[in-house]
């Protein structure tokens, strides 16, 4: 067996990894990033880009199927599923080729394609595909080994049927129907848009739960919104899932036909992910595990315990987002590289966006957070997108803002929304949080007419009011101009 010894070790090749790799690099050249599967990372082989490219596909078609709203006929609208499919796939291979170039860029002595797994604190075990296993001895190590979907017991009983977020962007083509089990992030967005290109999709949930959504006002909006689209049950009794010679049959009973048994060509499982820690043998790295036996460690630091192993991205369990898997990487290489030298990174406020349409995004701290941290001292300020001006005139018109503050200060902590270009408003938000704004100082900013931001603008006064800071502001707006 070949052994080698390095400054520091990086398992998993992903977004985290990459990063750390980067930072580490500058700090050291004896650094090794061990891959188990395949370069191109999760994200942009069958994560966020593939996904995106879905929806850019559904948004299309919807389009063109309610431009008669604008007076506008085009016609019947078909969707070549071979073409769709084609077309995610040719793009998301830029993606994924983009990622490979740049780690062939890396001398070959500092990347390793195997599974890792711990034999004590320091000595890594490789296990290649050929002969030639490896055994590293690294001074520090940083654990970026991301996620994978978690699937229910119940849902394998559809066998070849059962697919996952990864299956969907392999498809040559389009199926007739699927049967979408949790409505979360992932099930919300591949969900919508598969219907939105002519597919027959029921998406069934447990505990009421839709997306990320926290606030409840904002949450039944939007499983009244989804529901015009395909039927969602956030809480489904789902009685039996078999594999038939037709597909997979689904018996669940419904508020208004009891029990009912249906048939669809795939079931999607997208009921969340889990961290891959479980195949590191991480119980030999001497760190604390938490109940689910993922790494208890310093979300400034990235550090696990007091030891010389940091754990960033996906495999942490925190925050499963791109941007934040690559804040991660960049504090756990920094720290991997300078420790025993351990210091808090940059953490931003919480930003998280669900490219549905409307879209959802939550920004800061969530309205049972804010209500914790102000013991019941704050406001909330609402904004209904139904009359907003540039919302109604691109026939966007639906959905709901809330945005909440700390009495006394005024101090603006954190929103939810669900409506148009709620990706672009929870920015600004995000930023102001990141400022430490006000709400009025928020309020002092530039708002062009006619623009959906001018909705924000209405939520962030009507809160104002209700935090009762400064002069009482005039009722409506008559300076700024028609359906704000
Ligand atoms: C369908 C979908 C859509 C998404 N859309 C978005 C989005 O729009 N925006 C957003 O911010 N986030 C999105 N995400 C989340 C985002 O993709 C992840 O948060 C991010 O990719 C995590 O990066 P990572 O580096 O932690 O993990 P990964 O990129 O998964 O990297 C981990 C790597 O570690 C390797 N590995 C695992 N175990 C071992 C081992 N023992 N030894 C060696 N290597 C190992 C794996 O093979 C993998 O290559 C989406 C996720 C999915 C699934
Ligand atoms: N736009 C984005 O930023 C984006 C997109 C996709 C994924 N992601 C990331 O990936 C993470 C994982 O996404 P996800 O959708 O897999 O997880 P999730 O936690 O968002 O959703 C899982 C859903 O499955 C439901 N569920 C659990 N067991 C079930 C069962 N037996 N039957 C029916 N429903 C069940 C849950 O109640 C929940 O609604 C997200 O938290 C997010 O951080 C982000």
């Amino acid at each position: 067996m070949e052994k080698r010894d390095v400054d520091v070790a990086i398992i998993g090749a992903g977004s985290a990894g990459m990063v750390a790799y980067q930072r580490v690099r500058k700090a050291t050249d004896r650094v090794v990033m061990i891959e188990a599967s395949q370069y191109g990372t999760t994200c942009a082989r069958v994560g966020c880009m593939p996904s995106k490219l879905l929806i850019a596909a559904a948004e299309s078609a919807h389009q063109m199927a309610t431009a008669s709203v604008f007076g506008i006929k085009a016609g019947e609208v078909t969707v070549d599923g071979q073409a769709v499919m084609a077309r995610i796939r040719q793009e998301r291979d830029q993606f994924v080729d983009g990622v490979i170039r740049s780690v062939e860029k890396l001398p070959d002595s500092h990347r390793v394609l195997g599974h890792a797994r711990f034999a004590d604190p320091h000595r890594l075990m490789i296990d290649t595909d050929h002969d030639a296993d490896l055994e590293i001895n690294a001074d520090r190590i940083i654990i970026a080994t991301g996620s994978r979907p978690v699937v229910p017991k119940m849902l394998e009983e559809a066998r070849d049927r059962l697919i996952v977020n990864d299956d969907v962007f392999e498809w040559q083509t389009l199926p007739d129907s699927v049967a979408v089990f949790g409505p979360g992030v992932i099930g919300l967005e591949l969900g919508q848009a598969l219907s939105r290109l002519g597919i027959r999709v029921r998406m069934f949930g447990v505990g009421g739960s839709v997306g990320p959504i926290q606030d409840p006002k904002i949450r039944d909006y939007a499983l009244k919104t989804f529901n015009n689209e395909f039927p969602l049950d956030p809480d489904s009794d789902v009685k039996h899932v078999a594999r038939t010679d037709d597909g997979v049959a689904i018996t669940y009973r419904d508020s208004e036909r009891g029990q009912v048994t249906e048939t669809f060509d795939y079931l999607l499982a997208a009921t969340g992910r889990q961290p891959n820690v479980d195949g590191l043998d991480i119980q030999n790295a001497d760190i604390d595990l938490n109940d689910n036996g993922v790494p208890r460690f310093d979300a400034y630091t990235l550090r696990c315990g007091d030891s010389h192993i940091f754990i960033a991205g996906d495999a942490n369990d925190a925050k499963p987002l791109l941007h934040e898997a690559a804040d991660e990487g960049r504090i756990a290489g920094d720290n991997a590289a300078a420790y025993p030298d351990v210091r808090a990174g940059n953490r931003r406020p919480a930003l998280a966006i669900v490219f549905t349409d409307p879209q959802i995004a939550s920004v800061g701290m969530t309205l049972q957070q804010v209500d914790e941290a102000c013991q019941g001292y704050f406001a909330i300020g609402e904004v209904s997108f139904e009359d907003q001006g540039r919302s109604r005139i691109m026939a966007k018109n639906r959905g709901l803002l809330r945005v909440y503050a700390r009495q006394g200060t005024g101090l603006f902590l954190g929103a939810e929304l669900f409506g148009p270009a709620a990706e672009h408003m929870a920015h600004l938000l995000a930023w102001s949080l990141q400022r430490r704004l006000t709400v009025p100082e928020m309020l002092e900013m530039p708002f062009y007419h006619p623009v959906v931001e001018e909705g924000l603008r209405t939520a962030l006064k009507q809160l104002n009011r209700n935090l009762s800071i400064g002069h009482e502001p005039a009722e409506g707006c008559m300076e700024c101009g028609p359906g704000v």
